[in-house]
């Protein structure tokens, strides 16, 4: 229980109060205690030899005592009052700073659910300790102290004889303790194991609906509610039995104070009035050790809070700011990152030894196949992380010594995931504290082709988002976050994917508004498709987390290495501009390697078999186990590619995006699907059904020989 030092010395951080506090309650202990004293001589000084001058000297001590002690009560109350509010205020912020400080790995370790709860039920079982329990165990163990000392004054052989029998009263909760702890624990761990369904419930309700996931969902909350119900039962258990244990206890102990204490008037080595007052006393001692033995249970549910949240305070941000650090100069000339190598684990490297040049005020791209660490290089010119190795520097300065405040103000990230606050859509874009006028936040929405389309809505500015923008649409979303971000006129933009979950429209038209922006900061950004950056400064080509192109598209293109096969996959293919229409290049279909060998005239006839499909988020194209019949290839979108890991659940192996095909085995016959694919966001495919298919083979059986030479192999 070291929380009750840690308690008290946020108790003592506002020592005035402490100390009022303190004194009070000694006051209110001192008159507990003397106040049964009063009966032995009331009884053999006043009532025995019916002394009516004592009896009132007596009576008047006990009205002025008691005068005093509901004046120091309330005193008492009202210092502790005010201290525990102190004190938790100062907790909460503390904690809610810290929080702030911490970097994306600690929100990566801890999930909602859990930081919730501590501030949540956990802060609240502390400010039950700290207004309750805290005080009630100072002033119970002093009570305790002093009655003892006055029962040995009274009778000492009495009160060795009672003390021998309280050991009892500490002996069962004492065993019962390590059950007790365990049983919270486990009930507490249980709660947040639920919280954490809940949230996930709530936050991924389309995905688990579009993924018909809700009977898997149903048997783990049922596992969850029959764990906290049989947790819950054993904590009541051992909680309730810890309570009545010292009952009991009290109980054989009146029974030996009677029969000694009889025994010792018997035989005159005690007055009537003595034993009254030495009972009394007792019963009040009594009171105090039970009210202690009762905080027990709520002090270790207390400890188990304190913990929870120390824990929270035990964690070190792993991007910590310097002890001086820099401010960035208000124009900045070049981003360089030197030597770069970083990993998110100690395991594995996500980057190796990347080394790049950024000058101020061009536009660059990062490009690469799905996990070659573009994203992540992103986020260690954010400073979101700290590299390894080398170093990544805005002009001289390493961003590790820069503040944070300073660095923010420069470089602003923007995601694909949008994050929007459940607020107007003013107050999104204008949080109080910042210094931007009407004037700039309309050009700023203007720019983002959003204005008109605020403008539009019966409250304009002021309507309220809600579930964390969950209310707009995708495009909406990401028009108003990037408006959010070019309102603080960053020097330097970072954008990761973020046209990649927009229709062919939007993606143009924010394509469009990074064109006009271009040259007035430095643009960065990251995405998959390659169109969108043709007109890039400068192309980083990423590959197993190292650099391995770089140039403008012309110039990658006649290198004829990785960028230009990227190039190719993504291209043959032509969209309706609402998205909704697709078709293939007879030429494209030709760089099919199981369609090699086939003449341009039967592509040509195979290209007209392909529909069109669009698929939203959380869609799973194919499953794992389901035999399929079609071939699909992703002319825009992202899947992920899931298989079923026995005692793993479902993981992601890999990841398809623009360009990449599969099922193709589908086309010759029927085998289950080794994997399930599923769209990580909206996406449009091209698919061709085996039956199609199988009328044009029954016409040119040339094709099936070629593709079964190929494919079978491929098996
Ligand atoms: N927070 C993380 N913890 C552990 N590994 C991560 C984390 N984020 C990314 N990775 C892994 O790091 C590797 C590089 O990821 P990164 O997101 O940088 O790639 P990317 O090129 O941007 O790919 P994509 O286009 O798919 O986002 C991948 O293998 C990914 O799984």
């Amino acid at each position: 229980m070291n929380f009750i030092p840690a308690m008290l010395r946020y108790l003592s951080s506002n020592k005035l109060l402490c100390g009022i506090f303190v004194l009070s309650i000694f006051v209110e202990v001192a008159y507990t205690v003397a106040a049964p004293l009063s009966l032995k001589y009331l009884v053999d000084e006043a009532f025995g030899p019916k002394n009516f001058q004592v009896f009132v000297i007596i009576l008047i001590i006990l009205i002025c005592g008691g005068l005093l002690n509901i004046c120091a009560s309330a005193i008492g109350d009202y210092s502790l009052g005010k201290l525990s509010g102190e004190v938790i205020r100062k907790l909460r912020t503390e904690l809610f700073i810290h929080l702030q400080k911490q970097s994306l790995p600690f929100y990566q370790r801890y999930r909602v659910g859990d930081l919730v709860m501590r501030f949540a039920a956990d802060m609240t079982a502390m400010e039950r300790v700290i207004r309750l329990s805290c005080p009630l165990f100072l002033k119970e163990s002093l009570s305790a102290v002093l009655g003892l000392f006055m029962l040995f004054t009274i009778e000492w052989k009495l009160t060795l004889a009672v003390i021998a029998g309280s050991a009892l009263m500490f002996v069962g909760p004492k065993l019962l303790q390590g059950r007790a702890e365990t049983a919270n624990v486990r009930y507490k761990e249980a709660q947040e194991q639920f919280s954490n369904t809940i949230d996930e419930m709530v936050k991924g309700h389309k995905t688990i609906k579009g993924l018909h996931m809700q009977q898997r969902f149903m048997v783990r909350a049922r596992k969850q509610i029959h764990e906290l119900f049989s947790f819950g039962l054993s904590m009541h258990v051992t909680n309730a039995l810890m309570e009545r244990l010292p009952l009991t206890a009290l109980l054989i102990l009146n029974g030996i104070m009677i029969g000694f204490g009889g025994y010792l008037i018997f035989h005159d080595e005690m007055t009537v009035g003595g034993f009254m007052a030495f009972f009394t006393l007792f019963i009040s001692v009594g009171q105090s050790a039970t009210n202690l033995s009762f905080l027990i249970p709520n002090l270790i549910d207390s400890s188990i809070s304190f913990n929870r949240v120390r824990d929270i305070f035990d964690q070190r941000p792993d991007v910590p700011e310097a002890a001086n650090p820099a401010e960035l100069p208000a124009v900045i000339r070049s981003i360089r990152m030197e030597r770069v190598t970083f990993g998110y684990t100690d395991d594995a490297d996500q980057l190796r030894d990347v080394s790049l040049h950024i000058a101020a005020g061009s536009y660059v791209a990062f490009v690469g196949p799905s996990g070659s660490g573009k994203s992540t290089a992103l986020q260690l010119l954010a400073r979101f992380y700290d590299p390894k190795q080398g170093s990544v520097a805005i002009d001289h300065y390493d961003l590790s010594n820069v503040s944070e405040a300073s660095l923010r103000k420069a470089c602003t990230l923007v995601t694909q995931d949008t994050f929007l606050f459940n607020a107007s859509i003013r107050d999104n874009l204008m949080p109080e504290g910042e210094d931007i006028t009407e004037a700039e936040m309309v050009e700023a929405a203007r720019q983002a082709n959003i204005h008109d389309i605020i403008a539009g809505w019966p409250d304009g500015y002021e309507t309220m988002i809600y579930h964390e923008g969950g209310s707009l649409s995708g495009g909406e979303r990401q028009r108003i976050s990037l408006a959010r971000a070019l309102l603080r006129k960053p020097q330097l933009l970072l954008l990761d994917e973020v046209t990649s979950a927009l229709d062919p429209a939007t993606e143009a038209d924010i394509n469009r508004l990074i064109q006009r922006i271009r040259g007035r900061q430095t643009i960065i950004s990251v995405t998959h498709r390659l169109d969108s950056v043709v007109n890039a400064d400068t192309i980083h080509v990423f590959h197993e987390g190292r650099i391995v192109e770089s140039g403008t598209h012309q110039e990658l293109m006649k290198l004829d290495g990785l960028y230009r096969s990227l190039w190719e996959k993504q291209h043959g293919f032509h969209l309706s501009r609402d998205g909704l229409h697709a078709t293939v290049e007879v030429e494209r279909l030709a760089k099919l390697p199981f369609f090699a060998g086939i003449e341009p005239e039967l592509l040509r006839d195979i290209a007209t078999l392909f529909t069109t499909e669009m698929c939203k988020e959380g869609d799973a194209v194919v499953r794992e186990g389901e035999e399929g019949s079609k071939f699909y290839i992703i002319v825009r979108g992202r899947f992920e590619v899931l298989k079923w890991i026995p005692g793993a659940g479902e993981k992601r192996v890999a990841i398809l995006q623009d360009g990449d095909h599969f099922g193709e085995i589908a086309l010759l016959k029927d085998v289950p699907r080794n994997a399930t694919v599923q769209a990580t966001g909206p996406s449009v495919l091209l698919s061709v059904r085996r039956e199609s298919f199988h009328k044009l083979i029954a016409a040119y059986p040339q094709i099936l020989s070629a593709l079964e030479s190929t494919l079978l192999q491929r098996i």
